[in-house]
């Protein structure tokens, strides 16, 4: 399946741009799932730890935002988190695969609502909840209804 295209906006983001733009880059690469929203597998060393062998909340909220961000990406919307609430519900561990997934839950008046999770040997870990809003207005989406 193809990855979700990043916009140029996002060519030397920390989270989705390449090594070649930065060397502490994630690297990540989104697909569409099955379900219709977005997922990406990512495993990180401990170059991103917090507590020894756990993953950093920081990093773990950069890598929920990044899902949402996505999402939209796959909507041809380039939009800014205005607004965002992490849940950690367990510690995620460094050196282990966890699947990133996120849907879009609504867009009222320009506000796109969304969520994501982060899954580890197929519970969730941790979760998050973010409005976003565009960037850039002239921005166009199949998803987009006569209210957004
Ligand atoms: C682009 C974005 C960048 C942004 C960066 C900014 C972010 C920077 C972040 C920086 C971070 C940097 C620092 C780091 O990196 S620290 C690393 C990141 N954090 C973690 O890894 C924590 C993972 N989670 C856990 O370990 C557990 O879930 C904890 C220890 C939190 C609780 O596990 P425990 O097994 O002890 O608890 P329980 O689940 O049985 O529940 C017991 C009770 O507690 C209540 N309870 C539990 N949780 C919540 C809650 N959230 N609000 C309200 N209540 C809550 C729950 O309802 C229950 O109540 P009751 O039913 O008994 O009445």
């Amino acid at each position: 399946m193809m990855d979700i295209a990043i916009p140029y906006s996002h060519k030397h983001c920390f989270a989705c741009g390449t090594s070649d733009s930065s060397s502490t880059a994630l690297n990540l690469r989104f697909i569409r799932s099955k379900a219709g929203g977005v997922k990406a597998a990512v495993s990180l060393d401990r170059l991103y730890q917090g507590y020894s062998g756990v993953l950093h909340g920081g990093i773990i909220s950069t890598l929920l935002d990044a899902a949402m961000t996505h999402r939209l990406f796959a909507e041809g919307v380039e939009a800014m988190t205005a607004d965002l609430h992490i849940r950690f519900a367990k510690p995620v561990p460094v050196n282990h695969e966890v699947i990133l997934s996120a849907d879009i839950d609504s867009c009222i008046r320009g506000v796109f609502t969304l969520s994501s999770k982060l899954y580890c040997e197929q519970s969730i870990y941790a979760s998050a909840k973010a409005k976003f809003m565009r960037a850039n207005a002239s921005a166009s989406s199949s998803f987009l209804s006569s209210d957004c």
